[in-house]
């Protein structure tokens, strides 16, 4: 577990005083997968340096599995570390050492000996799919491929905690939907605790269970990322959130489909979690003398569940159309009237 209390770093510039962390409280629990978002300055990277002991607060304390690693130093510190791993953006690996050599290296430093070094990389390279290129150069790879070297170079001293920084930033959509997947697959296996830090919503989207929004230093909204998605309370969250779902679901397409479907009512369901599973639309269509038609869908699952929207085109009597509409609304589908086509 981690636990975050009060932590606060100033950075005096001699000229200006600048408060990168602002008090900031946080616990994550072992095994979870937690993701930190906020645009650049928001003092996302202060903060996971912090995490890892990299930088000293001004203010607070971080604790990892109970142990204040902010008030150690010297060889108790560097053992503590050994504990918390760091993924990042440009991959850091180096380019004079092949992909084993680089898996290798903090097994080294470590003072591991040869042969056990060599079973733990083999173990590693078939963890994150890189067999056969063991011998291969980092100028050799892909981008995917440097970050799976990354992960498995990350992963070698058996750490608790994963802290990623901006992993999948330089990475195109394809690649960065394979490397998510890694990461999940990894916290599963290992039941490793991964920290994430992102500008992208789709990276918590897709495998954060909480997120935390930073803003000017201080942790704006926190809570499960399905409930941040459907109740966003903040206007940077809301921002966030429409990252994701604006494209699925933008002003345009709505005016594009009221031009197609002229005739009835337009009525968008929201879907969260359970809900999105269940056949509540079968019943809509047996139990109302209203004709239904899905025109627009999109269902976007997350690692607590699936949220997402339908728009149907209800034709019939306004009566029945009402009727239908109170079914749903009485089975906790939010629903929005799109007003008559
Ligand atoms: N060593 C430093 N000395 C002075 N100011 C710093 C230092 N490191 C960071 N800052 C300042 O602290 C604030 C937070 O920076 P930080 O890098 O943590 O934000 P971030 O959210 O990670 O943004 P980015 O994604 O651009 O790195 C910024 O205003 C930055 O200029």
């Amino acid at each position: 577990m981690i636990e975050l209390k009060g932590l606060t770093k100033v950075f005096d510039t001699g000229k200006a005083r600048l408060t990168a962390v602002d008090h900031v409280d946080l616990t994550v629990p072992s095994g979870e997968i937690f993701g930190i978002i906020g645009y650049s300055g928001a003092g996302k990277s202060t903060l996971i340096r912090l995490l890892n002991g990299l930088e000293q607060p001004s203010e607070g304390s971080v604790e990892i599995n109970g142990q204040n690693i902010t008030a150690i130093s010297g060889p108790k510190l560097r053992k503590a570390r050994q504990k918390v791993s760091m993924i990042f953006q440009h991959f850091n690996l180096l380019w004079s050492r092949t992909v084993r050599e680089n898996i290798e290296f903090p097994l080294e430093i470590a003072g591991v000996g040869k042969e056990e070094r060599r079973k733990r990389s083999a173990e590693l390279i078939e963890l994150v799919g890189l067999e056969g290129r063991d011998n291969a150069y980092p100028s050799q790879l892909s981008g995917g491929q440097k970050q799976r070297v990354g992960i498995a170079r990350a992963l070698a001293n058996d750490p608790e905690v994963l802290l990623c920084d901006e992993a999948t930033s330089a990475l195109d959509p394809q690649t960065t939907d394979a490397i998510l997947d890694l990461l999940v697959d990894i916290n599963k296996r290992l039941g490793l605790t991964i920290v994430l830090i992102t500008h992208e919503m789709h990276v918590i989207r897709k495998i954060c269970h909480r997120v935390a929004v930073m803003e000017g230093g201080r942790v704006v909204e926190l809570g499960e990322v399905l409930h941040v998605f459907q109740h966003p309370k903040e206007n940077i969250t809301k921002t966030f959130v429409a990252q994701v779902t604006e494209t699925e679901d933008s002003a345009e397409t709505v005016r594009h489909l009221r031009e197609q479907y002229p005739e009835g009512q337009l009525v968008k369901l929201i879907f969260v979690g359970d809900q999105a599973e269940q056949p509540i639309l079968t019943q809509l269509i047996r139990e109302y003398a209203v004709e239904v038609n899905i025109v627009h869908g999109n269902i976007s699952h997350t690692q607590r569940g699936a949220y997402g929207t339908l728009i149907l085109q209800l034709k019939g009597t306004a009566d029945e159309i009402g009727k239908a509409i109170a079914f749903l609304g009485a089975h906790d589908v939010q629903t929005e009237v799109m007003g008559n086509a």
